[in-house]
């Protein structure tokens, strides 16, 4: 058994663990990083690059059968399911070097390919090695959830885990779940050929502006997607090729399941007793510091963390720890500036508060404004002008929005540094963007709020009167 003191331990090589450890490493730590699965974790082996690898595969495939308004003769695309497949493992290759243990070890990291598990409050034993560490990172991220449904255990089912390897075209897949996952798969899988319901116990995209995302799933039905909303699953059963799913107001018939109802934190074999460290019901039990309050040595971030559960917020988190771990400064993590996006087509993007929790939090002092992509340039030459941003605004303040609409995943990112900066509206207002660009829409949602105040009042009117009678 070989030993190694280190200053800090990190469990876990997925966004979150991979951060904390290019961040300590380069910056004079003493790092080991133990890994038992693939390095890169979810996000890149089974998450947000394949899926979106698929995503853009399916995207093409959908041009092909548009732009008869633009002049082009519309084609039914032949798609190569496998070939997709091949796409989507050419994307996670190409960014696997930038998470390899090779580069790691270039930054001075020990890297340890085993599973590990805490033989005590300040030491963990990973393949026959004991590491002993001043703080330890929990960075183990989590796993596809899957409820105990009737009937589950005897039924073939698909995870995100499993989805990316299947290389021939489901006829039919029937999807549980209709969060993020559930309707960026659902348009991959459509627009790649496959007939696809989406059975979703109680709202789709649930936890996003709920207008707006009617409005896409209006969208999706249109592409063809049927989507089942109020339909808690009671019941699977079937056999390959044939998966019947019950639910308390009908029942559903397809080739193929796809189980994605959210998510688990994988904590199993760590031993969190033996090291004080306590779970709660979301993920390990971390206050905003993220730092156990039962073992001061043991933070955890990422989806360990049980909060959101994206890869910007466990790289997010990497810089909270960081400088509380080496520099010994308080730092705690906040939420209202973290942005998601699902990466539909047109996207939904959300930043701080949406309207409702807008208008519980400021009441009347909440103006809501408006702009739309049918009014943007770029977005009408485009053919692409479906599509809103909304903007909740409080004393000339953003605190929330939420876009709809092509690129809604970049346009997003200024209010999320508006509200992370607290930047004033009149700032976006007066930015000089580039003409024709999406961006502008951003631009003209701080003006419209400006603009009734600018264009619609009487005191401004009189003093521009005043000053005309007066100038030469
Ligand atoms: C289909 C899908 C699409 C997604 N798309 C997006 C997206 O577009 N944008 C976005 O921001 N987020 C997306 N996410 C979420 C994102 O993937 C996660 O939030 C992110 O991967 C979390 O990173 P993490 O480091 O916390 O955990 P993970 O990436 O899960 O890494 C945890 C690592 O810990 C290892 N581990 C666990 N226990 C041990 C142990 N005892 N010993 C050693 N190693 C251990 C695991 O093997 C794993 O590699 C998506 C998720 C899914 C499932
Ligand atoms: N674009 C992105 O950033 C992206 C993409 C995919 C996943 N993710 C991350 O992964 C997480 C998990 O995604 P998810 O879509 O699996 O989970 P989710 O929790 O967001 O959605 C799961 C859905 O399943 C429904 N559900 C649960 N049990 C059900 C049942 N028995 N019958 C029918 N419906 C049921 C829920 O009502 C819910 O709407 C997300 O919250 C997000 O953090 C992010």
């Amino acid at each position: 058994m070989s030993h190694i003191d280190c200053d800090i331990c990190i469990i876990g090589a997925g966004s979150g663990g991979l951060s904390v450890a290019a961040g300590a490493a380069q910056m004079g730590a003493r790092v080991v990083l133990i890994e038992k699965g693939e390095m890169g974790g979810d996000c890149l082996n089974r998450g947000c690059v394949p899926s979106k690898a698929l995503l853009a595969a399916a995207k093409q495939a959908h041009a092909m059968t548009k732009g008869a308004e633009m002049g082009i003769t519309p084609v039914a695309p032949e798609i190569d399911f496998a070939a997709v497949k091949d796409h989507v493992a050419r994307s996670i290759a190409t960014i696997a070097p930038v998470d390899s243990q090779e580069r790691y070890e270039g930054f001075g990291v020990t890297v340890i390919r085993e599973h590990a598990r805490f033989t005590s409050p300040e030491e963990i034993e990973a393949g026959g090695t004991t590491i002993k560490a001043r703080r330890f990172v929990l960075a183990t991220g989590s796993r596809p959830l899957v409820p105990p449904i009737d009937g589950i255990e005897d039924t073939p089912y698909l995870t995100n885990e499993t989805i990316f390897d299947l290389r021939e075209k489901p006829d039919h897949l029937l999807i549980i779940g209709g969060g993020p996952i559930g309707m960026e798969m659902a348009q991959a899988h459509r627009r790649l050929g496959c007939e696809v319901t989406v059975i979703e116990g109680a709202k789709a995209l649930g936890k996003d502006d709920p207008a707006l995302a009617r409005r896409l799933l209006t969208m999706l039905r249109d592409e063809g997607i049927r989507i089942e909303e109020g339909a808690k699953v009671t019941a699977v059963s079937g056999t390959e090729g044939a998966i019947r799913v019950e639910t308390e107001t009908g029942a559903f018939e397809g080739s193929h399941l796809l189980m994605a109802v959210g998510r688990e934190v994988v904590t199993e074999g760590l031993g969190l007793d033996v090291a004080h460290v306590k779970q709660g019901p979301k993920g390990i039990a971390v206050g905003d510091d993220l730092r156990s309050e039962t073992n001061r040595r043991v933070y955890a971030v990422g989806d360990a963390a049980g909060g959101l559960m994206f890869t910007h917020v466990a790289g997010y988190h990497a810089g909270v720890i960081i400088r509380s771990m080496l520099f010994g400064l308080p730092s705690k993590a906040k939420t209202a500036h973290i942005p998601w996006a699902t990466y539909t087509d047109p996207g939904l993007a959300q930043v701080g508060l949406t309207e409702r929790q807008a208008r519980e939090a400021h009441g009347d002092a909440l103006e809501v404004i408006r702009a739309e992509y049918d009014e943007n340039d770029r977005a009408i030459a485009e053919g692409r002008t479906a599509g809103t941003l909304k903007l909740m605004v409080v004393r000339g303040r953003p605190v929330g929005a939420t876009i709809l609409g092509a690129h809604a995943d970049d346009l997003i990112g200024v209010w999320a540094i508006a509200i992370a900066s607290g930047t004033k509206l009149s700032k976006i207002a007066g930015a000089v963007l580039p003409y024709p660009s999406l961006g502008e829409i951003n631009k003209r949602a701080a003006g419209n709020y400006f603009s009734s105040r600018l264009f619609g009042n009487e005191w401004v009117k009189t003093a521009v009167r005043a000053v005309q009678r007066w100038v030469p």
